[in-house]
């Protein structure tokens, strides 16, 4: 943790919600600092109060118990209003306001700074516009939201949240309705504008594999432990990443980055070059025949492809992952 970059710092927190003067406690003892020029990833199951972290964080809810301090000031002492100025928040909820430009729609993020019925200033139009620049979306700027994309539409709220200028930016669940391609690009955009623009931002996400190739931080949070924090690759030599999915059936594979089932864990024997072998398992795992071959020698070659099913009696090759899995079923 580098200390001068932290900016918000949380000790022995717990979250939740008072109900007819009753307290429900999400979450306790939690423990953790931001830092500025980091992209942070929040991850967890549903329901085990990430929302719920947010929303305190941002002042929208008090703590239960503990401490918030934002640039060492304790949290309860900031208005809302003066937390709208240090953090921007891009929530999951669609704009309903589909008549506005994108450059209108950025332009509200100057509210805090201007008042709703402000007037732009020149300082105003120019965070305006460095924040449609940095986001990649000149192009856009005169388009209706009605007109965009949903990961168009995600690019103009995170250009929204920039304008506000505020050194915290929160999204929860920005790669949510997106396609594979636009939610790489998305959380590249955000890695990049924490580091180019020297911004703290927190994402809540359930996209695990591009968490994984994108995030500075992992937050791992699961009920009734302490929040699991450290860059996801530490985190994945550790072991730390099953902590969320206790007790499921299922476990983080280190090897392939991915979630498995627990009994398809590779017994099977494959030898050879290291992407055919990873391929095969998987498609071994898929279909459940991980744990029947344990009996079976698979050799794989490159140049020409083909794989070699040793067995106690007679070797057979094929040359696709196809015709193995075909071969396999038959045989079963
Ligand atoms: N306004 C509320 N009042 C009381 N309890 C609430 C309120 N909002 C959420 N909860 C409860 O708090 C717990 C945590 O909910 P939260 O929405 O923070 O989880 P989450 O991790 O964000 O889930 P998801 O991944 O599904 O978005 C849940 O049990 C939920 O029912």
């Amino acid at each position: 943790m580098d200390k001068q970059n932290s900016i918000l710092k949380a000790e022995s927190l717990s979250i939740g919600y008072h109900k007819a003067g009753r307290k429900k406690v999400v979450a306790e003892n939690l423990n953790f600092h931001l830092e500025k020029g980091k992209l942070t990833c929040l991850l967890g199951p549903n329901g085990v109060g990430k929302s719920t972290l947010i929303k305190t964080i941002m002042g929208q809810i008090p703590a239960i118990q503990g401490n918030i301090t934002l640039l060492e000031k304790p949290l309860r002492e900031y208005s809302l209003h003066e937390i709208s100025k240090k953090i921007s928040v891009v929530l999951t909820e669609k704009v309903s306001t589909g008549s506005l430009t994108v450059r209108q729609l950025v332009e509200l993020g100057r509210i805090p700074h201007t008042g709703w019925l402000g007037q732009l200033r020149q300082q105003d139009k120019e965070k305006v516009e460095k924040a449609i620049e940095a986001t990649n979306i000149q192009y856009l700027s005169e388009c209706h939201l009605s007109e965009l994309s949903d990961g168009q539409l995600q690019k103009a709220m995170i250009a929204r949240a920039l304008a506000q200028d505020g050194e915290i930016l929160i999204l929860d669940e920005p790669t949510a309705h997106l396609d594979l391609v636009n939610r790489l690009e998305i959380m590249h955009l955000l890695k990049k504008l924490a580091k180019k623009a020297h911004k703290a931002i927190l994402i809540t996400t359930h996209d695990l594999e591009v968490a994984i190739e994108t995030a500075d931080v992992f937050w791992l949070m699961q009920c009734g432990i302490p929040l699991v924090i450290g860059i996801p690759e530490d985190l994945i030599i550790r072991n730390q990443m099953n902590v969320l999915l206790p007790g499921k059936g299922l476990a983080f594979d280190a090897l392939s980055g991915k979630i498995i089932q627990k009994d398809q864990k590779n017994s099977v024997n494959i030898e050879g070059p290291q992407i055919p072998v990873i391929w095969i398992k998987a498609a071994l795992a898929k279909k459940g025949f991980s744990k029947h071959l344990k009996d079976l020698h698979i050799l794989v070659t490159e140049e020409p492809f083909a794989i070699q099913l040793i067995g106690n009696q007679q070797t057979k090759i094929f040359y696709s992952i196809e015709s193995l899995i075909d071969f396999l079923e038959g045989a079963n």
